[in-house]
């Protein structure tokens, strides 16, 4: 069946965020700074969990939305730094300053709340997985986009309790 309106939206803020680690990538490989910086995933855990009552959401569940979208995000960074290190070079430009990445980050963190919320009576209907995944499908991305979108959306639909 068709997905209702609200997930469009969801998914394009979802690829967003994804699309900013391939800046992220290029700012690490730049400086040879580790892809995981635990502080900072605590840091915008806690931002988004203080944020989630403006939206009606529940800050757990805020939380481990986001775990996703940082546990894709270095799904991204890996999968990049590794296709540079496999050729010897990453694509050319200067190197964006990691601060500036996380302004762009945290700019996000409203838009993904805002249509995470406008999704959340869909999230635990029958037909969420279906949904999901012709989404999924149909987004224009490259494989390694592809798969870091399929573990960002992996907690979106309520699963049924035994
Ligand atoms: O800010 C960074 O350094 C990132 O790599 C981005 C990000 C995120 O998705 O927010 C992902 C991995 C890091 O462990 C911390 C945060």
């Amino acid at each position: 069946g068709t997905a209702p309106d609200a997930l469009a939206p969801l998914i394009d803020a979802i690829s967003q965020r994804l699309s900013i680690a391939d800046q992220v990538a290029q700012s690490k490989w730049g400086t040879h700074a580790a892809v995981e910086d635990v502080k900072r995933e605590q840091a915008v855990l806690n931002a988004v969990s203080a944020q989630a009552s403006r939206f009606k959401l529940d800050p757990d569940g805020v939380k481990s939305f986001f775990s996703a979208q940082i546990e894709a995000n270095k799904i991204v960074q890996y999968g990049l730094l590794w296709q540079w290190v496999e050729a010897g070079k990453a694509p050319s430009g200067a190197s964006p300053d990691l601060k500036n990445i996380r302004i762009q980050l945290d700019q996000l963190q409203d838009v993904l709340l805002e249509n995470l919320a406008g999704f959340g009576s869909y999230r635990s209907d029958a037909r969420c997985n279906q949904w999901v995944a012709s989404a999924i499908a149909q987004a224009p991305l490259d494989d390694l986009h592809r798969w870091a979108l399929v573990r960002a959306t992996g907690g979106l639909c309520a699963v049924k309790p035994e």
